[in-house]
């Protein structure tokens, strides 16, 4: 009969309780350099299974991935979620609601000018915040924020709202925290009963809160939606306008609550980690202005500067490419990924993987590999660079997870990326604060996305050259 995985020894009652959750990431790599690409740890009432390595996680998450691309039941996906919405639901209604919402998405822009559009419209709105600042120093994260919802936004409503919208910006803050909870995504997933704790040290009632502020918001969008005179007959051009004709046409076996989850996730997952990214990318260009220097000579050269680089240039601005592939690798913005579950056992590589098993694929153990990737723990801005100058070895950087549960977003975040940076380095050159210190490109938190600690910067507008295209 077939072992489950080995792993770090246990102790009892606790099992493998006393892993330093502070530094997972480290406290992994040491486990996988012990026990192997798959390995084991007990916790509390939960076994967890955590899948290591490009290949390992390639053979499991896509040639096993119709068994292992259901969502591990945690307080996570029944307390918060509900079982519903995209990254919560499992079997058929996560295939439902992913395949209708892939298809609205192609439906509404992606891959067509009409997104680019709407991204660049956000990126002009953000240039111009940036630009009204005079230079002066200053905190991005809440411009980045609603610049990139409102993306998402553009999709799933149609429509965008004011960087200076007061309840928008604090329904996006409240995501951005509730998504972003420490406690909750590590220890309550793990160790539930200790919500019940007196004085809510762990803050789950606090996040509970929150939840139910951006449902009811949601709520109140798509009430909105749904009453407008128009509703019935108007063209049909974002999610929910054809969530709500679907619904109507009974086609649909959801109900609101659904496309409420639904899109409370496409917020969730959608806006926070590109607004990460851009921010390492950030931070790592202050800590590194050659590369913003590298970037804008090539973005000149081939585009100019009398317009914002579009996604049709990208083939010509293989530099700027590598450098955003490179920003995703060392960002490693997701680098553990919400837990799987599983429909069945799994006999793998000689090992049962019990049906019951939280398994966690560990995106960091390829991202940072030295074996995948030379000296990874190094900013290389030409890493994805061949001699001939054409971008390589891209394959390798699975960022956004492998198999059947992969991002639905990779193709929109990528998008974001190139227009919004490309664009920004076009306009701006970026500078430190001055009199104030920044983080370094190492130092980082991390709850359920790994990203940078608060900086602030100053920008200084470029002076325009004549070329006209
Ligand atoms: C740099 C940006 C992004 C990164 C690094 C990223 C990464 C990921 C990763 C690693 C997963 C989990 C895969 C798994 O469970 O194994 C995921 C899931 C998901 N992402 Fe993204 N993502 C990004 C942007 C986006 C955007 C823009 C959207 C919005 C359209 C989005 C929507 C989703 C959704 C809905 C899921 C859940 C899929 C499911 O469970 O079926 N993501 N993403």
């Amino acid at each position: 009969a077939a072992d489950w995985p080995q792993g770090p020894p246990t102790i009892p009652f606790i099992g493998n309780a006393n892993i330093n959750f502070g530094d997972i990431l480290t406290e992994f790599r040491k486990f996988r350099l012990q026990y192997g690409d798959i390995y084991s740890l007990v916790i509390g009432s939960k076994t967890v299974i955590v899948v290591n390595g490009l290949d390992t996680l390639k053979e499991m998450f896509i040639q096993h991935g119709d068994v292992v691309s259901q969502r591990a039941d945690t307080i996570v996906t029944s307390n918060i979620a509900k079982y519903k919405g995209l990254l919560n639901s499992s079997g058929s209604l996560w295939k439902e609601h992913r395949s209708f919402v892939l298809s609205k998405l192609k439906e509404f822009g992606l891959g067509k000018r009409m997104m680019e559009e709407k991204i660049l419209k956000e990126v002009a709105v953000l240039l111009q915040s940036i630009s009204s600042t005079g230079g002066i120093t200053i905190d991005i994260s809440p411009l980045l924020r609603t610049s990139v919802s409102n993306v998402i936004c553009s999709v799933v409503f149609g429509r965008r709202f004011e960087h200076d919208d007061e309840r928008f910006n604090k329904i996006m803050n409240s995501i951005s925290q509730a998504t972003e909870h420490k406690t909750i995504y590590g220890i309550l997933t793990l160790f539930p009963f200790l919500r019940f704790i007196h004085g809510d040290p762990l803050k789950y009632d606090q996040m509970m809160k929150q939840v139910e502020a951006i449902d009811s918001y949601i709520q109140e969008i798509i009430e909105e939606q749904k009453n407008c005179p128009e509703q019935k007959e108007k063209e049909v051009t974002n999610y929910l306008d054809a969530f709500l004709r679907c619904q109507q046409s009974e086609k649909a076996n959801s109900t609101q609550t659904h496309s409420q989850k639904v899109i409370f996730d496409l917020f969730g997952a959608g806006s926070d980690p590109v607004s990460i990214a851009l921010r390492w990318f950030i931070l790592i260009i202050l800590h590194k202005p050659e590369i913003q220097e590298n970037m804008r000579a090539e973005i000149l050269k081939e585009v100019g500067d009398s317009r914002y680089p579009s996604t049709a240039d990208r083939s010509m601005l293989p530099y700027c490419d590598s450098v955003l592939h490179e920003v995703l690798r060392f960002g490693n913005i997701t680098p553990l990924p919400l837990p799987h579950g599983l429909t069945e056992n799994l006999y793998f590589h000689g090992y049962l993987i019990p049906k019951h098993a939280l398994l966690f694929p560990n995106l960091d153990s390829v991202l940072n590999d030295p074996n995948v990737f030379e000296n990874p723990t190094e900013f290389v801005p030409t890493r994805f660079l061949s001699k001939d100058g054409f971008l390589t070895g891209t394959e390798k950087l699975i960022a956004f997870g492998l198999g059947p549960r992969k991002c639905l977003g990779e193709s929109l975040a990528r998008m974001e990326l190139f227009l919004f940076a490309t664009s920004m380095i076009q306009q701006f050159k970026f500078l430190p604060p001055e009199g104030a210190a920044l983080p370094t490109i190492y130092d980082f938190e991390f709850g359920l996305t790994r990203k940078p600690l608060e900086f602030n910067f100053r920008t200084v507008e470029r002076v325009k050259s004549d070329v006209v295209h």
